[in-house]
């Protein structure tokens, strides 16, 4: 394979539909195989845009604004970075010769979750939880009643635990049913309904699919806050079994899909053994943490699998983990303070991502760190993060 510098005839171009903290680290890893890199997003100055080539500014839900804008450009590689893209147009678009990552029928299945549920649960055959979807308030009344409480209700598309809540009473079903409503991407009315999963701890196995075949990372263990992640660490202690059981299913699931690129198998591990929980056709939030630790971060081997080349296996150079910065409040005139003592924390390291603006709850950096052991890692990141503060000025 050969391809001409980036901004030439001959470069290999590479366009990002979501240009957030993840796909920042994708154009900077393709950056350095000197790819040519398009960021796009719906608002400005998103992280990856700042790091790409050029960048564009569109509603990716838009079927005609997203063929147009891929027409025009006409990329080597189109890369998915978040879930909400008109992935009806990815999968013509597919067939019309373009190549989209790891496949338009990836992106399509796990852009709701009822696509990938179904995939997994009743053509696979794999664990998951109980589930029921819903159309409306009642519907969904129903579908609690059946599961029994408490259970948890998501918008059929979201992302970070936006719009999802666990419902713990019949009095919570209404304010359940609004929440998701309100924290849904889509106008699509409708929500799986899940049974509580009591679980042990849950994990992201990193799973990527290359030129030199399937390989798995080790697993990363993680602590989630209202449907979000906040902590994570690898690698995460599990019994030989439960490792064996979960890249069975992690290889089920992405043979499935199909196609090279990095995947982000979401597992449960409780006392009943391993849950099929959701994919993601991309590097995944949690697994920021292999910049910490392996010497081929999640982006890297993300990068290198688009692109055709091969993966001889994944090196885990040091235990590590990672603790989030998140906004307390909306804000456009904001600044990220701290670094200086973040940064005195031995093996500490910091990404701020670069976002224009802060909203409730939205991810602002990531403190990673290494160590003897993922406790100890754990506890230099969390000190890490602690030094971290957002202040606002307006
Ligand atoms: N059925 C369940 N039982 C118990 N906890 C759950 C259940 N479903 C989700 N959770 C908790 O909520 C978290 C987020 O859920 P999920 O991954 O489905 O949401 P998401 O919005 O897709 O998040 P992300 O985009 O960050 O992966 C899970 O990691 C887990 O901690
Ligand atoms: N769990 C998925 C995830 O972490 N996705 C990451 O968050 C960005 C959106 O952030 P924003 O909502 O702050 O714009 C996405 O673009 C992606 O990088
Ligand atoms: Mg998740």
């Amino acid at each position: 394979m050969s391809y001409g510098p980036p901004l030439s005839e001959g470069a290999r171009k590479l366009l990002l539909l979501g240009s957030g903290e993840l796909g920042k680290e994708v154009v900077l890893e393709a950056q350095r195989l000197g790819v040519e890199t398009v960021a796009v997003d719906r608002y400005a100055n998103a992280p990856a845009m700042q790091v790409a080539h050029r960048s564009h500014v569109i509603d990716m839900l838009d079927p005609e604004r997203l063929r147009g804008l891929i027409l025009q450009e006409k990329p080597d590689l189109i890369v998915p970075e978040i879930e909400a893209i008109a992935t009806g147009t990815l999968v013509e678009l597919e067939q019309e010769g373009f190549k989209v990552v790891p496949t338009a029928r990836a992106a399509r299945l796990t852009m709701d979750r009822e696509g990938i549920r179904r995939l997994a649960a009743e053509t696979l055959r794999l664990p998951t939880a109980s589930y029921r979807f819903a159309d409306s308030l009642e519907e969904m009344r129903a579908a609690v009643l059946e599961l029994g409480l408490p259970c948890v209700v998501k918008p059929i598309m979201s992302s970070s635990g936006k719009g999802q809540s666990v419902c713990r009473s019949e009095a919570e079903i209404e304010s359940c049913w609004n929440y998701a409503m309100e924290g849904g991407r889509a106008k699509k009315k409708r929500v799986i309904v899940e049974g509580f999963v009591r679980f042990e701890s849950e994990i992201t196995l990193l799973t990527v699919r290359s030129v030199s075949g399937t390989a798995f990372c080790p697993p990363i263990g993680h602590v989630q806050q209202d449907g979000d992640y906040i902590e994570s660490w690898q690698p995460h202690a599990m019994s030989e079994a439960q490792l064996r059981e979960a890249e069975r299913i992690a290889l089920a699931i992405t043979e499935a899909l199909g196609g090279w690129g990095l995947y982000g198998v979401e597992l449960f591990l409780t006392e009943d053994g391993v849950l099929f929980s959701e994919v993601s056709p991309r590097p995944h939030d949690t697994g920021m943490v292999t910049m910490a630790t392996q010497d081929l971060s999640e982006f890297a081997l993300h990068v290198r699998a688009i692109l055709g080349l091969p993966i001889p296996g994944v090196r885990l150079l040091s235990p590590g983990a990672s603790r989030t910065l998140k906004a307390a409040r909306d804000s456009r005139s904001f600044a990220v303070e701290g670094l200086e003592q973040a940064l005195a924390v031995p093996s500490a390291q910091v990404r701020v991502f670069g976002k224009p603006e802060t909203r409730k709850g939205r991810r602002m950096a990531v403190a990673l760190a290494s160590g003897p052991d993922a406790e100890s890692a754990r506890a230099a990141a969390r000190q890490a993060a602690e030094c971290l503060s957002i202040r606002y000025d307006g």
